[in-house]
């Protein structure tokens, strides 16, 4: 179909979040009021409403009264805007003619609304082949000629009211279905989903209760503009004489009788020309206006970490690398394991001692830990490019955590930590996915299983908290609403039961007033205290691990401090595992009983915080250490690790810190370098590192 309409995508895509919130309604209101053209076209739509309403009351003859003694009048004191030839009054068709106006454009608006935006978002959360397929077909009808799809239409169902609607409507189905599609591929990436993903709900509540919310904005702005342009598209068909029988007034057939009769009487033109005009104009300028009264807002961003509290053994600042690391950014990979592992469809079987990791290094498997609550062996997470080739991102990696336990993975940005989480989680990103490994999670496997049964799992023992909360929360709905779901679809409780349940968990999480902020929307909340509302949401299922993704990054260092405390008092309570990613050594620790170093997709040591604070054994834990300005260490100028950490693709052969490493022989560039007594180093026994921080 050839009618394009385009609203600005990017601008709308954040600020739409806020629609509902009372705030933002009042923002756009505001915004609105400035806008006088805006205004007068609302109002002109409302004059057209009223007209239509009330059309018996306010048109002075049945339209389709004839006075046969006054036929093709002008202007009379009796008929305002004159008679046709038939001597109906014309006024009367003209207010009636609204009504038929509105309804039919009302009416294909929704038609097209039903069946376009259930299909954009499917296309559009599903993404992968059913999106390429999907968007092809679409853009074909799109490119079919409106008007051509419409008559058909009439063609083969014959002339009514309904009939109109429908064909109009297909017009702009492919309108809708393109415009959701674009807003739900950007949505479709945010935290919130992420969450709600994690939080195991199921496809269908995430699609239509989690990101619906957030298109209305971009949906009704667009629905604002097919108003219009149906309107437009109604008079046209009925100007053709396709449209509805004459015995219905339309301002198209009005138009099409003026012009018939235009020699007799040329004044009939203008009162359904100038009708149509108006109206296509107020609907337009209408969405346009709206258009840039939400896209005039801007979404708080999340506020930039300050610096770290005091920490045993630590001065107040931050490391380095955390002070100038980006927030995280994530995406979630719509394949399930069984599209994502073509070429690796099973977790390593139990007899296997020894695997061949990507990189090259034959590692000795370390032996399933009983009792752990998340035993990962040998993960190996592999990118596939564009041009085809296949890269790893994440190496061999074995971590395991015990309940009641914390355990941080530290590394600069790149080095496969989020990829790490995102492959137990089971929410890689598309053209990422698990190559190999094993990852036991309360001793049920998730490596290479359906995304089915990955969300039961993790819905029912994995939480997760995000970096930025007010991106991991849905904007469109409470607080409240957003702790009952889960708490419904996992623990099955009633919605009284579930409320009383999420008041707990607010009180618990120290959040005040727990019961009246459950109506709250999370932009009502402050950073740590939505971050409270974050761990609220993970402990929604009584999580066995819970996995802190750069969790206090984005908070100020009291606040950091009070959360991190939280996340330790829930750890007794509840006596989960912690996966604490981080970059900030001092989280690290204050928090954690254990941790990973990992360097370039691979975990390059283990050990007690302790230990790894007081005897690194490699070389980048070391420095990573001497690098941190917190150390007490006593220097003019604060050493740094030259050199950056190497592209996925570009890992050298052997140790990938090897290039910036002060220790490097040509030993260590030779082969790759296994995992051996929890340390990634072929020189650990002759290196006698210092710890810098104490
Ligand atoms: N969506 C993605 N698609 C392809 N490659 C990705 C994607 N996300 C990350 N990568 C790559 O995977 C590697 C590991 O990235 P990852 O995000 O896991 O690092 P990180 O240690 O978590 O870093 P940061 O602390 O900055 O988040 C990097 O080389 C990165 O460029």
């Amino acid at each position: 179909m050839t009618d394009t309409y385009t609203i600005n995508l990017t601008r709308v895509g954040k600020p739409q979040k806020g629609q509902k919130s009372p705030s933002s309604a009042r923002r756009i209101f505001d915004r609105v009021r400035r806008q006088p053209l805006t205004v007068a076209a609302f109002w002109t739509i409302v004059f057209l409403a009223v007209v239509a309403i009330f059309a018996p009351v306010l048109a002075p003859y049945d339209p389709n009264q004839s006075d046969y003694a006054d036929l093709l009048s002008g202007p009379t004191a009796a008929h305002w805007l004159g008679t046709n030839d038939l001597g109906q009054d014309e006024l009367s068709r003209l207010i009636f003619g609204t009504r038929v106006a509105l309804v039919v454009a009302l009416g294909s608006v929704v038609i097209a609304a039903l069946l376009g935006v259930p299909l954009g978002l499917l296309l559009g959360y599903r993404g992968g082949w059913t999106d390429r397929l999907g968007s092809r077909l679409v853009d074909v009808a799109q490119a079919l000629p409106g008007i051509l799809v419409a008559l058909a239409v009439i063609a083969i169902l014959g002339r009514s009211l309904w009939t109109l609607m429908l064909a109009i409507g297909l017009i702009f189905t492919m309108g809708f279905a393109r415009l959701t599609r674009a807003v739900t591929l950007s949505e479709r990436h945010k935290l919130y989903v992420e969450s709600a993903y994690v939080a195991g709900m199921k496809e269908r509540v995430i699609i239509f209760r989690q990101v619906l919310p957030n298109l209305i904005g971009p949906i009704i702005i667009q629905a604002a503009v097919f108003f219009g342009s149906a309107i437009m598209i109604e008079s046209g068909l009925s100007f053709l004489g396709v449209g509805l029988d004459r015995d219905t007034p339309t301002w198209g057939g009005m138009l099409s009788g003026a012009v018939e009769h235009q020699a007799q009487q040329p004044f009939l033109v203008f009162p359904p020309g100038i009708a149509i005009v108006i109206t296509v104009l107020a609907f337009n300028f209408f969405g346009d206006g709206l258009n840039d009264a939400i896209t005039g807002g801007v979404r708080k961003s999340p506020r930039k970490r300050l610096t770290t509290a005091e920490l045993p053994g630590m001065s107040n600042a931050p490391t380095a690398a955390s002070a100038t690391l980006p927030g995280q950014t994530y995406s979630m990979g719509a394949q399930s394991a069984d599209d994502a592992a073509p070429d690796a469809a099973s977790p390593f079987p139990q007899k296997v001692k020894e695997i061949e990791t990507p990189t090259g290094a034959t590692e000795v498997l370390p032996e399933p830990v009983p009792g752990a609550v998340l035993d990962v062996r040998g993960l190996s997470v592999a990118l596939e490019r564009p041009e085809g080739d296949v890269v790893p991102l994440v190496s061999g990696a074995h971590l395991a955590i015990g309940q009641g336990e914390i355990v941080g993975l530290l590394g600069e940005s790149g080095s496969g930590k989020s990829m790490f989480a995102k492959a137990v989680m089971g929410l890689l990103p598309p053209r990422t996915r698990l190559s190999a490994g094993s990852i036991l999670f309360d001793g049920t496997q998730l490596a290479f299983q359906s995304q089915t049964m990955l969300r039961t799992v993790r819905g029912a023992g994995i939480g997760v908290v995000f970096q930025d909360p007010l991106s991991a929360l849905s904007p469109v709905h409470t607080v409240g609403k957003q702790l009952i779901e889960p708490l419904r679809e996992h623990k099955g409780m009633s919605k009284p039961e579930a409320r009383e349940r999420a008041v707990e968990l607010l009180d618990r999480v120290g959040v005040t007033n727990p019961r009246e902020r459950l109506d709250h929307y999370p932009h009502q909340f402050s950073g740590g205290m939505a971050q409270r509302v974050a761990i609220a949401m993970a402990l929604a299922a009584d999580p066995k691990l819970l996995i802190a993704d750069e969790a206090t990054s984005a908070l100020d260092v009291t606040t950091q401090a009070q959360v991190l405390d939280l996340i330790m008092d829930l750890r007794d309570e509840y006596g989960m595992g912690v996966l604490m990613i981080t970059h900030d050594l001092g989280v690290v620790a204050e928090t954690c009983d254990r941790a990973a170093i990992m360097y370039a997709g691979e975990i390059v040591e283990v050990g007690t915080t302790t230990d790894l604070f007081h005897n690194p054994r490699h070389p980048y834990t070391s420095a990573l250490l001497a690098a941190n300005p917190a150390s007490e260490a006593q220097v003019d100028r604060l050493p740094t690790i030259s050199g950056r950490v190497p592209l996925a693709g570009e890992w050298p052969k052997g140790c990938h810190f090897a290039n910036r490493c002060a220790f490097a022989t040509d030993a260590c560039t030779s082969s790759p370098v296994p995992l051996v007594d929890s340390v990634r180093c072929v020189r650990v026994d002759e290196l006698t590192l210092e710890a810098v921080a104490r």
